[in-house]
């Protein structure tokens, strides 16, 4: 049956001598998988007419992002059609609020497991290690950025699934235009966690063409969030400092006051990527666009916080490492294809993004006072 396929495979290439996307249309119509399964996992795939809802994997949910975003898309889709999975033991709250499974991404058999017992037919490929943590760990950021993303498009061009893998403003490096970056222009990062995010949107963009993969990718700024904590980013200072500012009112940052970087509120980030994943394929001229909120400098965020809290103290300890990384990182992100295309808008400025951190974290700590 598989080399029957392959025969076909390799006949439909020598006889098609038209375009990339007719080329793709053809090799999807007869189910074949990158990896060469010698099962026929495509003939049994879930197309998404089959189900009133998408069925949904979310990897690495327990980090920054992924609790937030299950949130969101259990209360359009359903509690039960979305699955958070990572390989660490998850909090009670978010263990008793809907289906949460193990998987480490690095498992091939045990994703396709995954996919294949639960009928999945959106994967939201979250797990990553961020640009500091990555920097202090280059084999194990190499082995999950690149070679966990492997496996997640072989598995999700073997079911047929829609994949959202998200990317970065740390896809472009000290040779890219910095003030705004648009869509398109160099890309030479300078960290592993940089590398692995380019790898992953050419790699995905290849398997769209090559395989018609439901390939869809966002460049996500720095994200801001009140009740989740980041994972060891560059941009993580611009969390801390609202904690620390109401916790403390003295906050010691690790970047430059002058260090400006795009910036986004989760929610904005979260609802982009419900769009994105939902956006007709038609409306979408790329597979990989730029979204953008804000951008401001560390003095420039103490400086609006300090209208609201008067005593903050703020110093500066730099540390080199964030610092050359984000001195390699865009200042202002172009999103302007995104807007036009798909008809991307961010809903929070700066003053909304304070209000709103200000507003989550006192009463967070007033109820922990309470208690
Ligand atoms: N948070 C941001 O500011 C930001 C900005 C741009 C892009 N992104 C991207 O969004 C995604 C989510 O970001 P985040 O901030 O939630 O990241 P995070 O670091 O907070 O969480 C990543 C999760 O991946 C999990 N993980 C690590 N190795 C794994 C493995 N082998 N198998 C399965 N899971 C594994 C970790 O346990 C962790 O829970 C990442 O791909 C990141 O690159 C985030
Ligand atoms: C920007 C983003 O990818 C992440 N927050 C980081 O700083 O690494």
């Amino acid at each position: 049956m598989a080399r029957a396929l392959s025969k076909l495979v390799r006949h439909a290439f020598r006889t098609q001598s038209c375009s990339c996307e007719a080329l793709a249309v053809s090799v999807r119509a007869i189910s074949f998988s990158p990896r060469q399964v010698t099962s026929d996992a495509g003939f049994h795939s879930v197309s998404f007419s089959e189900t009133d809802h998408p069925k949904v994997l979310i990897t690495g949910g327990l980090g920054q992002l992924g609790v937030g975003l299950a949130k969101m898309l259990r209360r359009q889709f359903g509690k039960n059609n979305v699955i958070l999975s990572d390989i660490r033991k998850p909090p009670s709250d978010v263990y008793h609020n809907g289906p949460f499974i193990y998987s480490d991404i690095l498992d091939y058999k045990n994703l396709r497991e995954i996919v294949v017992n639960n009928r999945i037919t959106w994967l939201v490929h979250y797990s990553a290690l961020l640009s500091a943590v990555g920097e202090a760990n280059v084999s194990l950021a190499r082995d999950v950025n690149i070679t966990g993303l492997h496996n997640i498009l072989d598995i999700a061009a073997e079911h047929s699934l829609r994949v959202f893998v998200p990317s970065t403003i740390g896809a472009f490096g000290p040779s890219s235009p910095r003030n705004p970056t648009p869509d398109l222009c160099i890309q030479r990062p300078r960290t592993i966690y940089g590398v692995s995010k380019v790898h992953a949107e050419l790699m995905g963009e290849y398997f769209h063409h090559r395989y018609g993969l439901d390939f869809r990718c966002l460049r996500y700024p720095g994200i801001i969030s009140a009740d989740s904590q980041p994972g060891g980013g560059t941009t993580d200072y611009a969390v801390q400092i609202f904690h620390d500012a109401v916790k403390t009112g003295k906050f010691e940052c690790n970047l430059r006051p002058d260090t400006r970087l795009p910036m986004m509120y989760i929610t904005d980030c979260l609802r982009a990527t419900l769009e994105m994943m939902e956006a007709p394929a038609e409306a979408l001229s790329m597979r990989t666009y730029n979204i953008n909120a804000m951008s401001f400098t560390p003095e420039e965020l103490a400086h609006e916080l300090q209208k609201v809290l008067p005593g903050l103290e703020v110093t500066y300890r730099i540390d080199p490492v964030r610092q050359a990384i984000a001195d390699s990182w865009p200042m202002n992100f172009d999103d302007s294809n995104a807007r036009k295309d798909w008809g991307w808008k961010h809903d929070y400025d700066l003053p909304e993004l304070i209000q709103t951190m200000l507003n989550f974290i006192g009463s967070d700590s007033r109820i922990a006072n309470a208690n």
